[in-house]
């Protein structure tokens, strides 16, 4: 099965990423990794950090000239801040008398509300929120673009599709296009500071930042995830866990500040009707022809051939600069939020991410049903798959007559 786990903190040395069970033979060099790293960095609204953090990538194991070995792969992010925090964040103990003076090291006692500070301080017992946000901040997502970059480029080799996204709201403004974009459609879609598909809610979009910072305040929004050509069948009806909506939910929830998932047309869908709600069948040329996509390409928790559509909804950060009131955790008064540097609005960044966690998710379906252990034998079973799917619907096709039921 398709693993992966991530480790380090946001000011530590680097962060580290694992992917195991990814076949051998996949094409992939850490100039991949660096593009879609480079990538989450940018977006309007993003903090000071995302000016200078280089995301030095190092492959460390999994990986020789260019192509995976079939072993775990190992992936380390360097960041930049470490010199400055190497006394703070050291792994080893540092003298007290050292830390005392180091104003970074300064106990952070009034937890942000919206952030892990307060029950991650109750939960592990810290008198200071910096153990806490360290590994709580999504700075551990370059860890996950960094894997998802292996399960990305593993899918375009396997079957020839891309996982692309693109910021369908931040605050209130929002995209008035309900086009499902395909991958040509956002091949430029990283040169807009918003990551929006449509022009006019680009600037809309902008508009809303720049009031938010000057407001001092801080903004969420939604990003859609797509992925067109992916055959039919992955994932599976038999159990909750099996099934592939579960999955990319579960996955997309564990983004740092995403507070809802939404398949298809998803809570839409609840409001409408039954014969409004669903995606009609009808013959076609290749077999069985879609009316609409309003289920996002899964039904009974399986891709059904549609183009898979999935959004996430990011709350607005929580370390807002006009600072929320809360309870100084060393005093028990009332007290206003630490804030510190911190980034306004981060939705273009979470489509990167999103991206990432859909590619490892549908890229462990896809090797969940088709198995392998190099690339080229799972492409030999898709293959396989393929002709038998193609044949049946050509079976439709050829004998589909004109006495069909009329509705
Ligand atoms: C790409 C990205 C960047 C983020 N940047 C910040 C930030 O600069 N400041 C902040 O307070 N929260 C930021 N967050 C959100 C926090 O990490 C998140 O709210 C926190 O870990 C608490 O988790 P929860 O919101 O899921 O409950 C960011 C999230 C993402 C996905
Ligand atoms: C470092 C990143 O995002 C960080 C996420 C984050 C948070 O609380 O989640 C808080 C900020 O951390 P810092 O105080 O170090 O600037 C962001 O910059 C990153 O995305 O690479």
């Amino acid at each position: 099965m398709l693993r992966w786990i991530t480790a380090g903190e946001s000011h530590g040395p680097a962060l580290m990423a694992m992917l195991e069970g990814m076949v051998a033979g996949v094409d992939v060099t850490s100039n991949d990794i660096a593009e879609h790293l480079a990538r989450r960095r940018l977006g309007y609204g993003r903090g000071a950090r995302m000016k200078f953090e280089a995301d030095q990538v190092t492959i460390l194991g999994g990986i020789r000239h260019g192509k995976t070995l079939g072993g775990p792969i190992a992936i380390q992010v360097g960041n930049t801040e470490w010199p400055k925090w190497e006394q703070v964040m050291s792994p080893d103990p540092v003298d007290e008398a050292v830390l005392k003076d180091l104003a970074r090291n300064e106990p952070l006692t009034r937890p942000r509300p919206g952030h892990a500070d307060f029950a991650g301080m109750l939960k592990y017992g810290f008198d200071d929120a910096r153990p806490v946000l360290e590994r709580a901040s999504a700075r551990e997502t370059a860890a996950r673009v960094a894997v998802g970059t292996v399960a990305r480029v593993f899918l375009k080799q396997a079957l020839g599709v891309d996982v692309v996204s693109h910021i369908v709201s931040i605050g209130a403004a929002c995209t008035e296009s309900d086009a499902v974009p395909f991958a040509e459609d956002l091949s430029a879609i990283d040169d807009s500071p918003v990551r929006a598909f449509d022009k006019s809610a680009e600037e809309a979009m902008i508009k809303e930042i720049e009031a938010a910072k000057r407001a001092g305040d801080t903004l969420g929004g939604v990003v859609e995830v797509v992925v067109h050509g992916l055959p039919i069948g992955l994932g599976s009806f038999i159990s909750g866990d099996s099934r592939l909506d579960a999955r990319l939910a579960s996955a997309l929830m564990g983004i740092q500040a995403i507070k809802g998932v939404e398949i298809g047309d998803g809570f839409e869908t609840a409001r409408r009707r039954g014969s409004a709600a669903h995606d009609e069948m009808t013959p076609g040329p290749d077999g069985v022809l879609r009316l609409s996509n309003r289920a996002g390409g899964l039904e009974g928790g399986m891709t059904n051939g549609q183009p898979l559509r999935v959004r996430a909804a990011m709350k607005p950060i929580s370390t807002v600069p006009r600072a929320l009131r809360t309870v100084d955790m060393s005093t028990g008064n009332e007290a206003v939020a630490i804030h510190q540097r911190s980034d306004v609005c981060a939705v273009p960044a979470a489509g990167v991410v999103a991206e990432a966690m859909v590619a490892l998710v549908v890229a462990q379906a896809v090797l969940e049903k088709f198995g392998g252990d190099s690339l080229s034998e799972t492409k030999r079973n898709i293959t396989t798959y393929l002709a038998e799917i193609e044949e049946r619907m050509q079976w439709h096709a050829d004998n589909a007559t004109d006495a069909g039921e009329a509705v």
